[in-house]
């Protein structure tokens, strides 16, 4: 697994390693800005051979200095190079004044203004070496210019010429993955086709517009590799607090097997028994005509690996499930009493919420679901996964929620049932706040894990840990915004969580967040929640590798 790092720890990483002695603040520009020019040929041959044009946008600080390797490095190859300082070449920090100097040797600098570089001659390549994990305001009007997209339309062929980005485009705030705005102009589009970012992928790469923004998003290793950073992202293990992790099969810029990870988070992929040690659990349905989203919850935690499964519904509702239900059992149950007589010490997960409806009855079981223990067989208590109507149920007072929540227990809201119990941490009230920042405070609230869905899925647990599920790029899948895809993904983390060898619940999460995507990437367009579940044996089936 990726560590997502933030400016400062990026910050802290770097400084630490100059003063330690191992480089210089001058080797690493040389790298980055190498490192850069190297992943640009390589992703684009065509300019690999022959001369091109460049043109490079440079900024006041670090960021800047790697613009002048890329420009002295490209020179070198024999491109013309068009160079454009955004401030004063005299307020350089040291290593970029350097490289600014270095640069001055082989060609010009110009001030940045739009009218000239839109007098420039047509670039094959246009680089933004403006602002990297330094920005700390909104850009000024005349740098939202210069990097807005539409600019390019002033050259013939636009749509050819392409947008590298050094760390970031600039603009985006590499820890929430936002474009902060003084709130009276829109920010324009500066997006890049390739963001070369340097040792670890930033948070801001992940989250909100980042990836929209960024493009291709490519690390480059610059030397500040070693044991600690491995160690902190290790696979399965229970998350680093102070590091948010990528919920990728990736570890140190490399593919890992996917037998290592999701493979190693699905018990039933790896071990023997019968069906009582792969767990049992149940999945609460709806009255009469609401019972669907839990049959779609019951069939997930049944296909990913739970040992049993059974729908409990209230009495009037049982004709409408048995009608639809084969390998996943039913029973009766309307209130916390018929509950505590039906689940007993082997139902090692609960999900709750799809189809159950919003009230004082929901409540109820929710608060008799939280309330259960395995007895005194030594079990673990079972995962309690809450979604949907278990969620709203308690918007009047999320505090009687998090009173009954224990570290077994998973809510899983999209962003409407998330503001319902955290109003403060909303979208609209988030202000500069990242997604991981708000999804770790309501972990710490809840006293559990809390998944916090999207394109850009986080998942926290109280202490801090934290982790970033992205179906963006290669992995995007907009037909998941489907009606009942999160009933799927409910039931999933039940099914995963349900075996007595089930990894740690916020691993278990992590993977069904993968899987859930996963899924619909093999179904593809046109998938409906039903398709989901499905799915799975297929997907599973890949997992070996
Ligand atoms: N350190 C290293 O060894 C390595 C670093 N590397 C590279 O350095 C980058 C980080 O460099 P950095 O810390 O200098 O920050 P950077 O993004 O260049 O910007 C800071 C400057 O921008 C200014 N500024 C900010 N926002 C602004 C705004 N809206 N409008 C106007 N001005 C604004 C800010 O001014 P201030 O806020 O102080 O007034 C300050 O002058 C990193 O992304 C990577 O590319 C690589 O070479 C690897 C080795
Ligand atoms: N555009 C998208 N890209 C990736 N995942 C998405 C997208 N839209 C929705 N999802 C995922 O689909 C699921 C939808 O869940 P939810 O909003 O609770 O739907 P429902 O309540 O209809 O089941 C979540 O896991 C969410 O992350
Ligand atoms: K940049």
């Amino acid at each position: 697994m990726t560590e997502l790092l933030t400016s400062a720890q990026m910050r802290a990483i770097e400084l630490a390693e100059i003063e330690s002695g191992a480089v210089t603040g001058l080797q690493l520009m040389e790298r980055a800005g190498r490192g850069a020019v190297e992943t640009a040929l390589a992703k684009w041959p065509e300019l690999a051979k022959g001369r091109h044009r460049a043109l490079i946008l440079c900024g006041p600080g670090n960021n800047g200095g790697d613009g002048f390797v890329i420009a002295r490095r490209l020179a070198d190859r024999g491109w013309s190079v068009d160079v454009f300082l955004y401030g004063d070449g005299s307020g350089l920090p040291p290593d970029a004044k350097t490289n600014h100097d270095l640069w001055l040797e082989m060609g010009r600098v110009s001030p940045c203004a739009p009218e000239t570089i839109r007098a420039c001659e047509r670039p094959d390549l246009f680089v933004d070496a403006v602002f990297g994990t330094g920005l700390t305001r909104p850009l000024p009007d005349m740098l939202n210019e210069v990097l807005d997209v539409r600019l390019m339309n002033v050259w013939s062929e636009a749509q050819s010429i392409r947008r590298l980005a050094v760390d970031c485009p600039s603009g985006l705030n590499l820890d929430t993955g936002m474009v902060p705005s003084d709130g009276e102009t829109a920010p324009r589009v500066n997006s890049a086709d390739l963001t070369v970012s340097f040792h670890s992928v930033k948070a801001g790469h992940k989250l909100a517009l980042g990836p929209v923004l960024c493009g291709d998003v490519r690390t480059v290793d610059i030397g500040l590799t070693g044991p600690d950073a491995a160690e902190r992202a290790m696979v399965g293990t229970a998350p680093d607090p102070d590091r948010a992790r990528l919920a990728a099969p990736e570890f140190l810029h490399s593919d890992l097997p996917l037998r290592l990870w999701p493979g190693s988070m699905i018990a039933k992929l790896r071990g023997q028994g019968h069906k009582y040690d792969y767990g049992h659990a149940m999945v609460l349905a709806g009255g009469p005509g609401r019972g669907g989203a839990a049959r779609m919850a019951a069939r997930s935690a049944l296909r990913s690996g739970a040992g049993l499964v059974t729908v409990l519904c209230p009495p009037d509702a049982l004709t409408e499930n048995a009608c639809h239900l084969d390998a996943i059992m039913l029973r009766a149950c309307g209130d916390p009493d018929a509950f505590r007589q039906i689940v007993d010490d082997r139902v090692s997960s609960l999900c709750l919420g799809p189809g159950m409806g919003v009230g004082e009855e929901t409540r109820a079981l929710v608060a008799a679901a939280l309330a259960h223990r395995r007895g005194d067989r030594g079990w673990r208590d079972p995962a309690v996964v809450l979604d949907a109507d278990a969620l709203t149920s308690f918007a009047d007072a999320p505090d009687a929620l998090f009173a009954l929540t224990h570290a077994r227990t998973v809510l899983t809201p999209h962003e409407g049932e998330f503001a319902r119990l955290f109003p403060d941490l909303a979208q609209s009230s988030r202000g500069q706040r990242s997604k991981i920042d708000v999804v770790r405070i309501a972990a710490d609230r809840a006293g559990c894990v809390v998944l916090l869905k999207g394109e850009d899925t986080v998942i926290a647990q109280p202490g801090g840990g934290a982790s970033v599920h992205s179906a963006t790029g290669a992995r995007a899948v907009p037909w998941l915004a489907t009606a009942g895809a999160g009933d799927v993904l409910a039931g999933l983390i039940a099914g995963l969580a349900a075996p007595e060898t089930a990894p740690d619940l916020f691993c278990v999460t992590e993977a069904a967040v993968w899987l859930h995507c996963e899924a619909a990437r093999c179904f593809g367009p046109g998938l409906i929640a039903e398709d989901l579940p499905e799915m799975l044996p297929k997907v599973f089936s890949t997992l070996a590798r």
